[in-house]
């Protein structure tokens, strides 16, 4: 059976608030999944439900094609949104506490400890308890806790959240070596950009239904316009009496525009040349931020 996490068909109400309905999508061994939508969407409620800390009214959850048991559950990691660490203690008891609760041998937990405070860069700060640990250092001491009882499936709820540039980085650089040993990562994000640039495959959720799911690029292939950006010396103004042409956005030598169906793209760009050099020219991948608001209208 293949390694895939699947939800199948969850419901879950709070009151009489449908918070899921019907949702249904895979985290595949070997990529990361991003699991986009707005404040309130259901997107940790969904993640709780995998986990088993809370149940669906209806709807199953399988790993491998079998419905999870706490036994499976033990071998995943899981990123709480409301962070779970022990503010007083230090980051290296804590992740050797964490290791032998999971069963790892004394020595496996000290290799995998060293290993994850080292890529992530907290060897110097190990010792000293979270709570003197910056912000984004106490994110990292929670994503090295989340990992190290080397776990089969990844769950992160907003891993990135609080992160500057160069630690979202070195975040990413540890999950993508999860991914290369074969374990599934689903994490939630509002950093579209980062999603956009991290995940292989995306769920976007809205009001708990499930809008898009697939691949990064099958997406932006579904989503893609006939949209196209053109770079001249000179002006792009005469684009407004070209036939076929609708403008999105036009400034002095750069132009952004939509080709009606079955206006030829070749003749735009013979139009250009015939005015003078052309510094660049084609069509235009939508962006997850695009394909966000299109599916969530
Ligand atoms: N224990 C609860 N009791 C009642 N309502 C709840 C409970 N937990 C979540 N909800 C409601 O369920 C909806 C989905 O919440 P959830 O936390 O899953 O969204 P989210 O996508 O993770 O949002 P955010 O990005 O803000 O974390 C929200 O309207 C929330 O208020």
């Amino acid at each position: 059976m293949s390694k895939v996490l699947h939800l199948e068909a969850i419901n879950r109400r709070f009151g009489d608030r449908q918070v899921l309905q019907d949702v249904t999508f895979d985290v595949v061994a070997g990529r990361m999944t991003g699991f986009v939508g707005a404040n309130g969407a259901g997107k940790t409620t969904s993640m709780r439900i995998i986990l088993g800390v809370l149940a669906p009214d209806s709807g199953e959850v399988t790993w491998q094609g079998s419905p999870l048991t706490r036994e499976d559950r033990r071998r995943f990691g899981y990123m709480p949104e409301e962070r779970g660490l022990y503010p007083k203690m230090s980051v290296r008891d804590q992740l050797t506490y964490l290791g032998r609760l999971h069963g790892l041998t004394a020595a496996a937990v000290r290799r995998n400890a060293d290993e994850l405070l080292e890529w992530l860069s907290l060897g110097q700060r190990a010792d000293d308890p979270l709570e003197q640990l910056s912000l984004g250092n106490q994110q990292r001491a929670q994503i090295a806790a989340a990992l190290v009882h080397d776990p089969e499936v990844l769950v992160l709820d907003e891993p990135f959240s609080g992160l500057d540039p160069l630690a979202v980085d070195t975040v990413v650089g540890v999950l993508r070596e999860r991914t290369a040993r074969g374990v599934p990562v689903l994490f939630s994000s509002h950093q579209l950009d980062v999603v956009e640039r991290l995940c292989d495959d995306l769920v976007i959720i809205a009001g708990g239904t499930i809008r898009a799911a697939g691949s990064r690029d099958g997406l932006r292939d579904q989503f893609a316009l006939p949209r196209y950006a053109l770079r001249v010396d000179g002006d792009t103004g005469w684009l407004r009496d070209q036939p076929g042409v609708s403008l999105v956005d036009l400034d002095g030598d750069r132009a952004v525009f939509d080709l009606a169906a079955g206006a030829d793209d070749q003749a735009v760009l013979r139009a250009a040349l015939s005015r003078g050099p052309v510094r660049s020219f084609g069509p235009v991948t939508p962006s997850l931020a695009e394909i966000f608001r299109e599916v969530t209208r």
